[in-house]
């Protein structure tokens, strides 16, 4: 049955993802985004775009609406640890607004962007959501802060709440892809190389406890993460907080991305060994177990080449399209 979602942050990389998918399974889909680092065109076509900010939800929210799928946040780690209040003010204090816009409006679902960085270091691998969670930025406590309120919502006001702690999200899909400013993610950086736009890959350390030194992540394809927000729509219930990791359950190290960088594009790709990046750590593999017993969810496209592939070919429409 077709149903009516409000998609905050749907300019955004994942956001425009998951309103695509929802586009095509039916439903009819409105963007709320202030474009403070998404894009008006990656909103895809057939979605009501709304400019304008969470802060302000209330004023477009009503009781048409089915569901909240919330994905508007500033998510740069370094920059939230030398403004960490620009974080609190817009992830924790519009997310506040936004569920007493949803209270008044009697929107009783909601799916929530998380993150792994809620965790922090880990002390086991895989991550699983009973790990404890003590995040190592302002930016990953902003997102705990808010899962803490969301289960406050459930608990007090009946809200059916689903959030989805990602992990390292890549790939693309059709025009929607990975596109932030500054970019800080490893592999569109190591494709800006491919694409001629920088001289060489940095590597963030080669000394960690890791088989090759090198930092290992779990990424998980744009695809895959949107179709799980498809699922939990389904599995939300009303008075209860449900947490699931998105992951493969695969890690990679920094180098292992970078040579499958090199096969995907056949460029040579030089890397540079530079310091350790400060908070990062050595290990981040998701149990995604809670996703497949809770959400029926299974990842498909794990093979970290075919999340490559996908990404190139979205830097390459980039390209074509002389957008940055
Ligand atoms: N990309 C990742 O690897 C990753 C990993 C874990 C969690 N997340 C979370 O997923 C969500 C989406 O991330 P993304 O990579 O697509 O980021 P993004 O920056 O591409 O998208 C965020 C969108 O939210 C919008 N926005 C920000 N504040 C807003 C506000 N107050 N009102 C309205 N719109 C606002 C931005 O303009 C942007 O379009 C974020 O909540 C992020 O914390 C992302
Ligand atoms: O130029 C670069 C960029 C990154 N890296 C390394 O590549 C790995 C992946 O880095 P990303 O910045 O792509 O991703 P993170 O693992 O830092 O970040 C992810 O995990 C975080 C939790 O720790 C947050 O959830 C964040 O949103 C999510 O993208 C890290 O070891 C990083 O040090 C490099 O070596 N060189």
């Amino acid at each position: 049955m077709s149903k009516k979602y409000l998609v905050t942050g749907g300019a955004g990389y994942v956001g425009s993802v998951v309103a695509a998918h929802l586009l095509q399974a039916g439903h009819e889909v409105t963007v709320l985004d202030d474009l403070s680092t998404g894009h008006r065109e990656g909103v895809p076509a057939g979605v009501r775009f709304i400019e304008g900010r969470i802060q302000d939800a209330a004023k477009w929210l009503d009781a048409s609406y089915d569901a909240v799928l919330h994905f508007a946040a500033f998510s740069q780690v370094g920059e939230s640890v030398t403004d960490p209040e620009k974080y609190w003010r817009n992830n924790v204090g519009g997310t506040m607004d936004l569920l007493a816009a949803m209270r008044d409006a009697g929107v009783r679902t909601l799916v929530f962007s998380s993150t792994a960085a809620t965790y922090g270091e880990p002390k086991t691998t895989p991550i699983t959501e009973s790990a404890e969670t003590a995040p190592t930025s302002p930016y990953g406590a902003s997102k705990l802060a808010v899962d803490h309120m969301i289960s406050g919502e459930a608990a007090a006001h009946g809200l059916a709440a689903v959030s989805l702690r990602y992990f390292n999200v890549a790939g693309a899909y059709g025009t929607c892809g990975e596109r932030h400013d500054p970019e800080s993610h490893l592999i569109p950086l190591v494709l800006q190389v491919a694409r001629g736009k920088r001289e060489a890959i940095s590597v963030y350390g080669d000394d960690y406890p890791t088989p090759d030194g090198t930092c290992v992540r779990d990424y998980i394809h744009v695809a895959d993460l949107a179709e799980a927000h498809l699922l939990a729509l389904d599995a939300a219930t009303a008075g209860e907080h449900l947490i699931c990791n998105l992951g493969n359950g695969n890690g990679f190290s920094v180098r292992e991305v970078i040579e499958t960088v090199r096969k995907v594009t056949g460029h040579p790709i030089p890397e540079i060994t530079a310091p350790r990046r400060g908070g990062d750590p050595a290990v981040l593999v998701a149990s995604a177990r809670a996703a497949t017993d809770r959400l029926g969810w299974r990842p498909s496209r794990a093979d970290l080449a075919d999340i490559v592939t996908d990404a190139w070919r979205f830097a390459q429409h980039l390209d074509r399209t002389k957008e940055s």
